[in-house]
Order: C-alpha cells, then structure tokens, then sequence
C-alpha cells in the first residue's frame, strides 16, 4: 500500500509517499511560501534534492505541483497517481470530538473546519490540504491524525482550568494539547529501545522543535502536556511565550492601545526567542551558536528556553510520582547536544539524572544519552509523525483501527 501524508500550514504543504510494505519513504518534501513572493517546491527523491520555483497561489495549486512531480518522468515514483492508495492528512486541533484517526467524509471534514474557531492559525490550512486531495485524489480514501488525540486520555484535573466552568460547558474551553503524534510515536519507539513494556514506565517527553511541548505518559497514556487551549501555552518557543500571566495581555493591550487579538498575535509570532533576542532570531540554531560566543542576550534567551524546559520535566516528575525514562526528541531535541546537556546537569540532578557527556556528543540518532547508574534512562529519539500518520492510515483503511468517535 502507498500512502501520500500531507501536512498543510498556513503556506506550507511537507508532504511524503511511503510504501507500507516495508515503510520506506519513496519521496518527500515541501511546498512553501503559498501565495506569497517566493513561492517553491522542494522535492527529495532517491538522495537527490530538485528545487523549482513557481508562482503557487493556493493549496490546491500545491497539491497539483506535488502530484504532478510525483508522476513526473525524471523527479517521479509513480506511473499513475491511481498507485496511491490512500492520503493521511495531519490535523492540528480535533478538540473534544475526535478521540482517535479517522476516515474523513463531507460531515467530518465540516466538522474539522469548524474547530478553527479553536486553532485559527492551523485548522484552516489543514482543511484546505483535505479539499484539495479529495478533489485531486477523488478515488483516495483520507484519514485524518489529529495532534490533539493522544491527549484525550488526560484526567479532569490536568485538562481542566481555574475559571469559571461555565466556559468549558459553553465553550469547551479546557487543555488539549498538541504534537500528540509525535509524543506517542517517541514513548511508543523508546520502549520498544528499551526493550520494555510501555504500560510498566513513566515517561516525559520533551519535543523541542520549532513548537515545543512537553508530555507526561504514563502506562502508555498521556496525563498531562504543557500546550494547552491552544498551541501558544507551556514552554517559551520559537515565537511563541508560552505560559505568561494572563492579565498582561490586557496591559498590553491598554498601553499600546491595541487589541487583545492583536497581542495575542503578538504572543505568537513575535516572542519566544525571537522577542527576547529583539528580534535577532527564532531560530535555535543561531540563538545557540552566539550563546556559546558569550554573547549576552543570546546566551539569557537560551537559559531562559532551558529552564522553561526543565520546569516542565520537574513538574512532570512530580505529576507521575517519579520518572524511569526522559525522551529529547525534534528539531532541537535531537540535535543540540548542549541544550540536553544543560537541562539534565542544571536542574535534573536531584532526580538521579546522569548523562555522559561524550556519548551525548551527536545529532539526530537514536541513542542513550544516560549513564548506566542513572536513575532515569534519558535517551534521544528523532520523531517521525509521518510515519505514525501513515501508519493510522493504513490501518483505519484496512478497517484494523477502531475509531472512537
Ligand atoms: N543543530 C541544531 N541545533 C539547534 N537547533 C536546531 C538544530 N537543527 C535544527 N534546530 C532547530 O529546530 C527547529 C525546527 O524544529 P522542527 O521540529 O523541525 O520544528 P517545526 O516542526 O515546529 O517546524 C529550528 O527552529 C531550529 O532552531
Ligand atoms: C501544534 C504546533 O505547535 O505545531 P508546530 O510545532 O508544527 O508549529
Ligand atoms: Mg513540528
């Protein structure tokens, strides 16, 4: 079986062809700068990167381009695009109403589109990416792979707020978290490292991308994570602030004589590592690399990041009544040796936390970072949503995956 996975942003369509008989990826790659100046498909195949700069005005016309390079004679993978059998779409906020995967229909792609008003930066697009395929791929069964199912095994008392209980009765306002396939994919695939039964660890899994969040998995379920209503919760992010005092988004909004709407924009894409370092970068990379020159905002929005980080794992220790096992997985996770060295020497210790620092010298493998006498086996595990959403698609079409929903 082949299985396209496409996951739609704003103007963004990552998308990648595997073959489920031996889940190898036949293809991948990256639409970006929909609608906007610039705008270019980026297409991995066999080793080789192919890079074409087009006018793509929507998400349709970027299915269109993906689809039409898949079958393509010197870039493609396939003779005819019936050889997909099926298309899973990642889809950020499903709220309370999808539990698990599901196969996508008129009734539940309106439904999707209706928990925008929960996820307006994501929801959108995401239902944008499902349109096009079901009008590009019409003999294609969709599954939808929400961020926010793995969370639903969350108890009351972790998803629910301090405020009035009317606004979660009127207008489902509670927890939901995110990056949920991510967090089950890496607790699942730890264990399996490990060689030992999920249902017996107490996991925290710290996906520390360009979004970040941290989990807390238990016996195989999560029972807290630390983005909350929306992806704009927990820890300080690219852009993003994480948790702050809600009242300073009145304040803002009264002194600089803006709406609250537009400070939480500002909250979103305009703080994080990008508002500390004024503006100097979101990204890690460059944060990380003038924070080791010693330079001065640099190396405090680092510590800042870090100790939001370890804020959350301590937390979570203490949600679970101890921790067996630390997982550092995505885009920083897996590949900044000092971030993961700083959180477990800094703040860990007293957990039993042991890295070794030589070991933990290295990017993107899967590898124990722990030393043997470590109370608490940390071990870094690249994630792979993609496969897991290929996998949910693959399963909920040959009718192997029971949808609760
Ligand atoms: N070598 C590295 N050192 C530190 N950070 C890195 C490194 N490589 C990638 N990153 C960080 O990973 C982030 C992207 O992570 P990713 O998980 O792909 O995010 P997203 O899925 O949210 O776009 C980038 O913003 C970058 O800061
Ligand atoms: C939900 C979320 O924050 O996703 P991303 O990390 O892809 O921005
Ligand atoms: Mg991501």
């Amino acid at each position: 079986m082949k299985v396209l996975v496409i996951n739609s942003g704003s103007s963004s369509i990552k998308y990648q062809l595997l073959n489920m008989e031996d889940e190898s990826v036949l293809a991948k790659g990256l639409v970006e700068r929909i609608g906007i100046d610039g705008s270019r498909i980026v297409h991995k195949v066999n080793g080789e990167k192919h890079v074409i700069e087009k006018e793509i005005k929507d998400h349709e016309i970027g299915l269109k381009l993906v689809l039409d390079i898949l079958v393509s004679k010197d870039k493609g993978v396939l003779n005819s695009l019936n050889e997909i059998d099926a298309c899973g779409h990642r889809i950020v906020h499903g709220g309370e109403r999808f539990k698990t995967s599901v196969r996508i229909d008129k009734n539940k792609l309106s439904d999707i589109e209706m928990l925008s008003f929960l996820a307006p930066l994501h929801n959108p697009a995401n239902a944008m990416g499902i349109k096009a395929a079901m009008e590009l791929l019409p003999e294609a069964p969709q599954v939808a792979v929400f961020d926010t199912s793995f969370h639903q095994t969350m108890p009351e008392k972790s998803y629910l707020y301090g405020l009035p209980y009317e606004y979660y009765e009127k207008y489902k306002v509670r927890r939901y978290g995110f990056h949920g396939t991510s967090h089950r994919y890496v607790s699942k695939r730890v264990a399996d490292i490990l060689g030992k039964n999920i249902e017996d660890l107490k996991i925290i899994t710290a996906h520390i991308g360009n979004g970040a969040s941290v989990a807390a998995v238990k016996e195989g379920k999560s029972i807290d994570t630390s983005m909350g209503f929306t992806p704009l919760a927990g820890l300080v992010m690219g852009t993003r602030s994480g948790d702050i005092d809600p009242a300073i988004v009145g304040f803002i909004a009264q002194e600089e004589g803006i709406t609250a709407k537009e400070v939480i924009n500002i909250l979103n894409k305009k703080s994080g590592m990008y508002g500390v370092t004024k503006g100097f970068s979101s990204d890690m990379r460059d944060i990380e690399d003038n924070a080791i020159e010693g330079e001065k905002v640099s190396r405090l929005a680092f510590d800042i990041y870090e100790y939001s980080i370890a804020k959350y794992i301590g937390g979570y220790a203490a949600a679970m009544n101890g921790v067996d096992v630390l997982v550092f997985t995505a885009g920083v996770g897996e590949n900044s040796p000092i971030l993961r060295e700083e959180i477990c020497e800094q703040y860990l210790g007293y957990l039993g936390v042991k890295i070794d620092k030589n070991i933990n010298d290295f990017k993107g493998e899967e590898k124990i970072i722990s030393t043997p006498d470590s109370k608490v086996t940390v071990v870094v595990v690249p994630t792979n949503e993609e496969l897991m959403i290929a996998r949910d698609t693959k399963e909920i079409v040959e009718n192997k995956l029971e949808e609760l929903n």
